[in-house]
């Protein structure tokens, strides 16, 4: 039988780097010992994970508590059906599932040598059945929510950790990532978000796009959760992983990564927008008694660092179609295919030293990388202006057949 989720390790040599997929993966946490957590507090959550403040041997970390979501939390396949198979889910879980998401992401920081771009990663957890039980005991509370059965559907309690069961009919362990302790931003600046677009610019250099860009996922000034992530090579990036797949589905996959990769963009500029229109909010609310001195303060706060800024690029909320030709030539700031995921280290013969001195290889980015520039109609680009209005969704949809995953038009509303 297929296993879809890793199983309970016999031994720390059954803890192999995950996920057992091709592409970057992440190395178990080195407790130097016996498994050891003291769980000290429960410090926040999110649509995947329950986060703790731990203590590993004396240093205080974050750990991150994946939860064993159901299919419309992450990009599975459309077809429930599809998913009952283990073999389907289990191709699926590798590449999207949050955890292997997160797990693929920071394998590429580390493989690259730019662990710098995000919080810190000390590789992943697999519970064991002793501090399951004192994360439950703590944490009553959350049982249900670690558990999967967080959620019911059409009066039916999905209990998704029993969905998939190990070899020996247990339901699989909970899986964590070590990750450091930090703080989320206080109030997102002009000096946070040039460092932060630049961020994502050089992610998406190393094949990392759809991060989770918010202010409130800022933890000590960088980037922090790639629980959606997709890193290069995936089903969605990569063609060649699928030798069976027909030309105008290579060219719609193309499409569907350039409105991914650009989605990084727009939500930066949203984010940048909204806290500039609370900032005016605040101005507003205090003109009646307001000093010059602090009408500057405030127009000195506001940000103008955009990806796509007003009037230029892709960015489909100030684009204007109007006059333009039957075609529109749009771009990103980097293309994530670009990076070389089969040779990692040596592409381009940028073997160099990190900064820091460490002997860890380092593959140098291009300061300014080369824009991403594809065509589209009128008609697809007007689509875009509107779906970037309304938020992002995924105009493909997924599905697998004889081992390979397909993409297929997603029905529309
Ligand atoms: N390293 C950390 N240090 C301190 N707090 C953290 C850390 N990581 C996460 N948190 C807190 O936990 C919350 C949830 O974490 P995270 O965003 O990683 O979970 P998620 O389930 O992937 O969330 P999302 O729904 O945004 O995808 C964060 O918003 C933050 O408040």
């Amino acid at each position: 039988m297929v296993s879809v989720y890793t199983d309970w390790p016999k031994s720390a040599a059954d803890l192999l780097p995950l996920p057992d997929c091709d592409g970057p993966k992440l190395r178990p946490f080195d407790f130097r010992g016996q498994q050891n957590i003291q769980f000290l507090e429960h410090i926040g959550d999110g649509a995947h994970a329950d986060v703790f403040r731990v203590n590993i041997g004396g240093q205080i970390y974050a750990l991150k508590v994946f939860r064993f979501g159901i299919e419309d939390r992450w990009m599975a396949p459309e077809h429930k059906s599809d998913y009952d198979s283990p073999e389907a889910a289990r191709a699926f879980y590798n590449y999207s599932e949050p955890f292997c998401a997160e797990c693929r992401a920071y394998g590429r920081l580390q493989e690259a040598g730019h662990e710098d771009l995000s919080i810190q990663c000390f590789g992943y957890v697999l519970l064991d059945e002793k501090h399951e039980d004192s994360l439950m005991k703590q944490f009553p509370e959350l049982r249900h929510a670690i558990n999967g059965n967080y959620q019911t559907i059409d009066s039916v309690e999905i209990f998704s950790r029993k969905r998939f069961l190990g070899k020996d009919g247990r339901p699989p362990p909970i899986r964590c990532l070590v990750k450091e302790f930090g703080h989320e931003c206080d109030a997102l600046q002009a000096k946070d978000a040039k460092q932060i677009l630049k961020d994502i610019i050089r992610l998406h250099q190393l094949g990392i796009i759809d991060i989770d860009i918010a202010d409130r996922q800022i933890i000590n000034g960088k980037i922090g959760d790639f629980s959606t992530a997709i890193t290069v090579p995936h089903y969605l990036t990569t063609p060649a992983l699928n030798p069976h797949l027909a030309p105008e589905w290579i060219s719609a996959m193309e499409k569907e990564l350039f409105v991914f990769s650009s989605n990084d963009y727009w939500v930066f500029d949203a984010m940048v927008d909204e806290v500039n229109q609370e900032l005016s909010m605040e101005h507003d609310e205090e003109h009646d008694e307001e000093s010059g001195e602090t009408q500057n303060s405030i127009r000195k706060k506001r940000i103008e660092v955009f990806a796509f800024p007003p009037g230029k690029g892709n960015r489909p909320t100030r684009y204007d179609l109007r006059g333009t030709t039957t075609r529109a030539r749009l771009y990103t700031l980097a293309d994530p295919r670009r990076y070389n995921w089969r040779d990692p280290v040596k592409r381009g013969n940028s073997r160099a030293r990190p900064e820091d001195g460490s002997q860890k290889p380092h593959q140098r980015l291009q300061a300014q990388p080369p824009r991403w520039y594809l065509d589209f109609s009128r008609k697809e680009a007007e689509r875009l202006r509107q779906i970037a209005f309304a938020g992002f969704t995924n105009q493909l949809a997924w599905t697998f057949k004889e081992g390979h995953i397909f993409p297929t038009q997603r029905p529309q509303n």
